[in-house]
């Protein structure tokens, strides 16, 4: 039988038994985020390879954490261990733990389809389904719940406000997912994953597809999408790293080299790879 664990609340102050570093190191009087969710000596792996080594990192509630490094460093393999995506293979394997509130996740007690409830995901390549605007974000919410046609649309609409996308497709709502621009594609994919109201939004280089405009405004979501989730978002580009998170990972060959709030990590980085990556002397 299944775990559903009960869903704690996210108050600020309390670090959960987190051994990591938070912002409490910022300032003498600012409290620490709680921690939402936290992986534990994770190691992952794809048949034989080792592609995360002892990785430990938290992910503070109400706060975007980015992580950067080198192509082939792990960072979205990360992201896949936190929602089990790697279940579906079966020559790829994890160790560790990833405590959600206080409950392992990885615990094969944990119900898989629940989890993905709790925790969504935005990838790369926008991915809409070939089906109506309504109909991509409705999806999730029909399958897990017997809603009415009004509650129904009404969780549409505000998954699609959240997501900053409302007041484009607000007419259009029978038109495909497939008829919109890269980047209204890939708000509707956000509006997807906000729908079931998880607790978390992994974001994988959800920008790397996108013009510099439509990045901004994908910026702007995910700062506002800060007030009601945890986020945590790999992407290759340093600038948009520093300009949304608030604490970043270093990724280096499987492995977290640095953890620290993000303007540390880039004005004063503790870890000369760190150092040589943020200056642009690699990678
Ligand atoms: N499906 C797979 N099968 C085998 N090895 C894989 C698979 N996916 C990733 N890897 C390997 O695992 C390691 C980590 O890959 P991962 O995609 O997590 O890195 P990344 O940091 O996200 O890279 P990038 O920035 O290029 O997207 C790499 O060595 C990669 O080749």
């Amino acid at each position: 039988m299944f775990l559903h664990p009960p869903l704690l609340p996210s108050a600020e102050g309390a670090v959960a038994g987190s051994t990591v570093p938070g912002r409490q190191q910022l300032g003498a009087f600012q409290v620490a985020p709680a921690v939402k969710l936290e992986a534990r000596h994770l190691n992952f792996f794809y048949g034989k390879q080792q592609a995360l080594t002892d990785v430990s990192v938290p992910l503070h509630a109400n706060r975007v954490t980015a992580f950067i490094g080198p192509s082939g460093c792990g960072k979205s393999t990360l992201l896949r261990v936190f929602n089990r995506m790697y279940e579906l293979y079966p020559d790829q394997r994890v160790e560790g733990e990833a405590r959600m509130d206080g409950v392992d996740i990885l615990s094969r007690a944990v119900d898989p389809a629940w989890l993905r409830g709790r925790i969504g995901m935005v990838f790369q390549k926008p991915t809409p389904f070939p089906m109506s605007i309504f109909d991509n974000v409705a999806i999730g919410l029909r399958l897990a719940e017997d809603f009415s046609p009004r509650d129904l649309a009404l969780r549409v609409e505000d998954a699609l406000r959240q997501a900053a996308l409302w007041d484009e497709v607000k007419d259009i709502l029978k038109q495909s997912g497939l008829s919109l621009s890269g980047g209204q594609q890939q708000r509707l994919c956000i509006a997807r994953a906000i729908a079931p109201r998880p607790d978390v939004i992994l974001l994988d280089e959800p920008c790397s597809a996108l013009d510099p405009i439509t990045t901004a405004r994908i910026e702007e979501t995910i700062e506002e999408l800060k007030a009601h989730y945890t986020l945590a978002i790999v992407t290759h580009n340093l600038q948009q790293a520093a300009r949304v998170s608030d604490f970043t990972g270093f990724m280096y060959l499987g492995m977290l080299a640095e953890f620290s709030p993000t303007s540390d990590l880039f004005t004063r980085p503790k870890d000369p790879r760190t150092q040589a990556y943020v200056t642009g002397r690699f990678g």
